[in-house]
């Protein structure tokens, strides 16, 4: 399928929408309560992790190869059998109810009117089933908080196969939340008042386990359940026999871990590292991907996320050898600004640039993309 740009609709303030991710993040600064701000912008602990992800994005550097007509570029990929116009998927961001009033339902149709993949998180402000029905032929993926209740987990992933979404995500890098001192400071805590309570509220294993019905006991429901301390590879292996849906490790950063997961026969990988916001002092994930793609040797996709704002961002990943790529919180700040217009707008810039970039690269599809050679500068100042 041939690409050369998206449409977008214009909005009323067309030519107010900030363009860049800085000024993305000036205005959503500016129109969110500074709890919610800090903590869709922030990391963990100092924050290294957050910025060896954009010096890895910067260590890396394009040379060109010129005169190859590039008046047609090609974005499509494949992925479990489907074809997708373009290599970006949506990343699994909880809590929409956050940012704005339509929350994910806003997400999943522009998403869905982008052709791109959405990945809708377990700790959601709206239901897995409330959003395949505002988006019902969209590919959607599900992703997986192992709860400690395993029946509940397993009882979402039911669900999510019922409402018609296409892979699970089992997140593995958040067994206990990152030290997050921007939260800390500020005390904030969604999930206490509420915001997350999309998937749980009207799952009947979840109202099982309730001792009563009152707001409390569900609100204490969700945080006794949100994370597994004691995950290991078994969860993996009882997930893989649970359901015939392709399932992602999401936050795989070494290639060992890889090694058994294929021995697991995991579908596919995220490198991940949560958006720098579980482990402080990590490997940017960019500088974690080209040893996973090695390892992994094409057996399954494997897709990258963290520290992606621009077109060239993406371009660099797909260069290192990703399937496709996922973005986060620039289409949050997308959701703050516009609602479903705003995260369009700016997915379609995010594309919009990676086309530009293409043919001023001298690349015409994905599959090129992914054979050329970056230069990285051996170190930085
Ligand atoms: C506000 C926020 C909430 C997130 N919630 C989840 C989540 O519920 N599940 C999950 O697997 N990842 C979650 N993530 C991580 C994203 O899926 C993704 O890994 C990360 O945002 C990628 O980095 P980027 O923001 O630099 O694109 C969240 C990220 C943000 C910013
Ligand atoms: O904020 C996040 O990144 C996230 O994934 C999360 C995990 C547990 C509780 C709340 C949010």
């Amino acid at each position: 399928m041939e690409n050369q740009s998206i449409e977008i609709i214009d909005t009323d303030n067309e030519k107010m929408f900030p363009i860049t991710y800085k000024d993305l993040e000036a205005m959503v600064e500016e129109k969110l309560p500074k709890g919610n701000y800090e903590y869709i912008r922030g990391g963990a602990g100092s924050e290294q992790t957050m910025r060896n992800n954009r010096i890895a994005f910067e260590s890396y550097s394009l040379v060109p190869q010129l005169l190859k007509d590039t008046s047609q570029v090609n974005t499509s990929i494949s992925l479990f059998n489907r074809t997708h116009p373009t290599p970006f998927i949506f990343a699994p961001v909880g809590m929409n109810l956050l940012e704005h009033p339509d929350g994910e339902l806003a997400v999943a149709k522009a998403a869905s009117n982008l052709n791109m993949p959405y990945s809708l998180s377990t700790l959601s402000s709206y239901s897995l089933e409330e959003v395949a029905q505002v988006a019902p032929n969209s590919t959607k993926f599900f992703q997986v908080y192992w709860s400690v209740n395993e029946e509940l987990s397993l009882s979402m992933i039911s669900r999510a196969e019922d409402a018609g979404y296409k892979a699970i995500i089992l997140t593995i890098d958040t067994t206990t939340m990152g030290w997050r001192e921007g939260d800390l400071k500020q005390n904030f805590s969604p999930i206490s008042q509420g915001y997350a309570k999309g998937n749980y509220i009207n799952d009947p294993i979840f109202q099982m386990n309730l001792t009563n019905g009152t707001y409390e006991n569900y609100i204490d429901g969700i945080l006794k359940n949100l994370h597994h301390p004691h995950l290991t590879w078994a969860h993996v292996e009882k997930l893989k026999k649970y359901t015939n849906l392709p399932v992602l490790l999401k936050g795989i950063l070494h290639p060992n871990d890889a090694l058994k997961a294929l021995e697991s026969g995991i579908d596919g990988f995220i490198v991940s590292n949560h958006g720098g916001r579980q482990l402080d002092g990590v490997i940017g994930s960019l500088d974690a991907l080209p040893d996973i793609v090695k390892h992994v040797n094409g057996k399954v996709p494997v897709l990258f996320d963290s520290g992606i704002y621009s077109g060239v961002d993406a371009f660099k990943a797909l260069a290192l050898g990703a399937d496709a790529v996922c973005i986060g919180r620039p289409y949050v700040y997308g959701l703050v600004i516009a609602g479903e217009q705003g995260v369009e707008r700016v997915m379609t810039n995010i594309y919009n640039e990676l086309v530009t970039t293409m043919k001023l690269a001298g690349v015409r599809s994905i599959d090129e993309l992914r054979k050329i050679e970056l230069v990285k500068r051996k170190s930085h100042i």
